[in-house]
């Protein structure tokens, strides 16, 4: 790796990520055999691009449904980015509502799961266990399912036990909405100490106020689109602005406006991508693994598993036949 590359903690470029939007399960189910369906395409990310710094604290908005949390899978590695590369130098943690919690299990038994999970010893859980379950104030609800906890208990299961593992890179997302007020404050504290510590924190909240206060720089995503991306104020400013124009809006013109942008998103294609990076002058060869189709590789590979199968078992019948005579 370069000197010049190493300075970033993410880099994003061009980051796209298509949903097939199947109208039934039969049909997602024939698109897993045979690849190709008739299912519209849906690009909740068009070509996100990013470079990230140490310490950088990073708050993400757009309106509902612009692709904040899709983004946020990504970087996070819930689910794969359609096209696009993404460089990550350091460990992730992710605080959200629904975050990899497995709901069968009690709260205690999710701290050693994950605890597990992060390569930590029982003899090393043991020891990190009471000061986890003292900052979830979860007391002996710490020892029933999940599944009965409130989004915010589970909230504040999920932010101590991250905080805990104390990542490189904090992803939080919605989290912090759904606790209680003191839960909140107490977990804006531990991410100061993560900030003071220089580490690199992505944060998505609708509360603006919040966003001002915590981050140095704001990305606005907007349907799919990175509208910008730069100095808290600037963009925060920006997006505010957006915002009250929206609220100024006719309910009748912001269904215009909301259906316009999401028939884009329909009808977006790689090449656009392609269009965008000849403006920015990327090199070709870049430009082709950028834009590589991730979806793609994956059915090949699955084609491939199921001819060599089909080629043992034809070997093997051929065998128990020889034998048979
Ligand atoms: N599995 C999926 N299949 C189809 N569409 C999806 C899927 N997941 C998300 N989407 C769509 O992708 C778009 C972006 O969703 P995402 O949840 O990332 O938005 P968001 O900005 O986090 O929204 P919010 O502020 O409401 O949480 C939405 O239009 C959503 O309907």
């Amino acid at each position: 790796m370069s000197e010049q590359e190493e300075q970033y903690t993410v880099r994003a470029k061009g980051i796209t990520k298509n949903f097939q939007l199947f109208s039934t399960q039969a049909e997602k189910l024939k698109s897993i055999f045979k690849g190709n369906t008739d299912a519209a395409d849906f690009w909740a990310l068009r070509g996100i691009n990013f470079d990230i710094e140490p310490g950088d604290v990073v708050g993400i908005v757009g309106t509902n449904g612009s692709g904040k949390s899709t983004l946020l899978n990504i970087l996070s590695g819930v689910i794969p980015q359609t096209s696009g590369t993404l460089e990550i130098n350091g460990s992730i943690g992710v605080v959200a509502i629904n975050e990899g919690l497995n709901w069968d299990l009690t709260g205690r038994e999710n701290i050693r799961l994950k605890q597990l999970m992060m390569g930590m010893t029982n003899k090393e859980i043991d020891a990190a266990m009471p000061d986890i379950i003292e900052f979830s104030e979860l007391g002996e609800f710490i020892d029933q399912p999940v599944k009965d906890y409130s989004s915010g208990m589970r909230s504040k299961l999920g932010f101590s036990i991250v905080t805990h593992n104390d990542p490189d890179i904090l992803i939080v997302d919605e989290a912090l909405s759904v606790g209680d007020q003191n839960f909140s404050k107490k977990a804006l504290g531990k991410i100061r100490e993560f900030i003071a510590q220089g580490k690199t924190i992505f944060f998505v909240s609708h509360d603006l106020e919040q966003v001002r206060e915590f981050t140095n720089k704001v990305m606005w995503i907007q349907y799919g689109e990175m509208r910008d991306f730069g100095a808290t104020k600037k963009v925060a400013d920006e997006y505010q602005a957006f915002t009250a124009k929206l609220d100024q809006m006719s309910e009748e013109e912001r269904t215009a406006f909301v259906n316009t942008e999401k028939n884009q998103q329909q009808l977006f294609t790689i090449e656009q991508l392609q269009d965008q990076f000849a403006i920015q002058k990327v090199p070709e060869d870049e430009v082709r693994e950028v834009t590589k189709l991730r979806s793609f590789e994956g059915f090949n590979s699955f084609s491939l598993w199921v001819s060599l199968l089909l080629i043992i078992g034809l070997m093997v019948l051929v065998i128990m036949r020889g034998y048979g005579r």
